[in-house]
């Protein structure tokens, strides 16, 4: 019943954009931007605010097209939005006039599935993500973590081979975030899926992936991928507090430290120049 999951390949890709009243000039979003997302993977994205990850993911969503370089999945060119990629974004975008039931079922209707056949794949994807008796529901009647979790079940319905996901808990209160990190890698650990996770939240980031994938200040690209060898995440309930998991997040964090400084620089006109070359690297000490 299940799509395979994909592997996704960033190559070189780059993304400018023109500058708006300024003939022939551009701005460079991204740079060279080169990743293997494995198949079945779980892989997070960190990076300053600024360095392009949203730009990342409508590439990926195809949405927009790179200005150079590929992106492919499992070897095939992403050439515009498709079903085999499932995007959750912060805002959950559900219709409001449909129940939580309805909502899931609307990319199933778009595939063409027997009224039936939809209504029993909906609820079985509410119950996988955790809202069994809730189908019903509207919207307005749901907390803003349950209504993230219907937008991940409407994302799953359709079987993606991969699933991305914008800052999907960035709105969520505290205990909410925590209890929806943990039903993330129970359902990437029931669904096998290729999940691209972008954050701020740099615990986040390590309590999820695999991996977790550090981008540069603007024009994004890979920084540094670190490994994150956690076994037992969601059986160890103070996992959080663990020596290595405060050693990684603190990698992360500082790998981050030095691209935070730049956007910051990179945000205050007039002082750039003096202190970044074109890169955006530093060529005077600072701070
Ligand atoms: N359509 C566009 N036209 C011009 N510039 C754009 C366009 N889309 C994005 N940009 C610029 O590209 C850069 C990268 O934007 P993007 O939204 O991808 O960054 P981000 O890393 O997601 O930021 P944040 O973490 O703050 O959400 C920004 O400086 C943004 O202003």
């Amino acid at each position: 019943m299940s799509a395979v999951s994909a592997g996704i390949r960033f190559d070189a890709v780059t993304r400018t954009f023109p500058v708006r009243g300024r003939r022939g000039e551009v701005f460079t979003a991204l740079d060279g931007f080169t990743l293997d997302v494995r198949p079945g993977e779980l892989l997070s994205l960190v990076g300053p605010s600024g360095c392009g990850k949203s730009t990342l993911l409508d590439l990926l969503g195809g949405l927009s097209a790179p200005t150079s370089g590929s992106i492919t999945l499992d070897g095939r060119p992403v050439e515009g939005p498709g079903l085999d990629r499932g995007i959750v974004f912060q805002q959950y975008a559900l219709l409001p006039w449909r129940t939580a039931q309805g909502n899931v079922e609307l990319g199933l209707e778009a595939k063409g599935l027997p009224r039936r056949q939809r209504a029993a794949a909906a609820r079985d994807f509410l119950a996988l993500v955790g809202l069994d008796g809730f189908e019903g529901r509207y919207p307005h009647e749901l907390s803003g973590g349950m209504k993230q979790r219907v937008a991940i079940a409407r994302a799953l319905a359709l079987d993606p081979e991969v699933l991305l996901m914008d800052e999907p808990f960035a709105a969520l209160d505290a205990q909410t975030r925590e209890s929806l990190q943990r039903e993330l890698l129970r359902i990437w650990q029931a669904t096998g899926k290729t999940i691209v996770f972008i954050t701020h939240g740099i615990e986040e980031a390590v309590y999820l992936g695999q991996r977790v994938a550090v981008m540069t200040s603007r024009p994004g690209r890979i920084k540094h991928v670190v490994d994150v060898p956690l076994a037992n995440r969601t059986a160890d309930a103070d996992i959080r507090t663990s020596p290595e998991f405060t050693a990684l997040r603190h990698e992360v964090w500082a790998l981050l430290q030095d691209e935070v400084r730049k956007a910051e620089l990179l945000e205050r006109p007039g002082r750039v120049s003096d202190l970044l070359d074109e890169k955006g690297e530093e060529v005077v000490g600072i701070g």
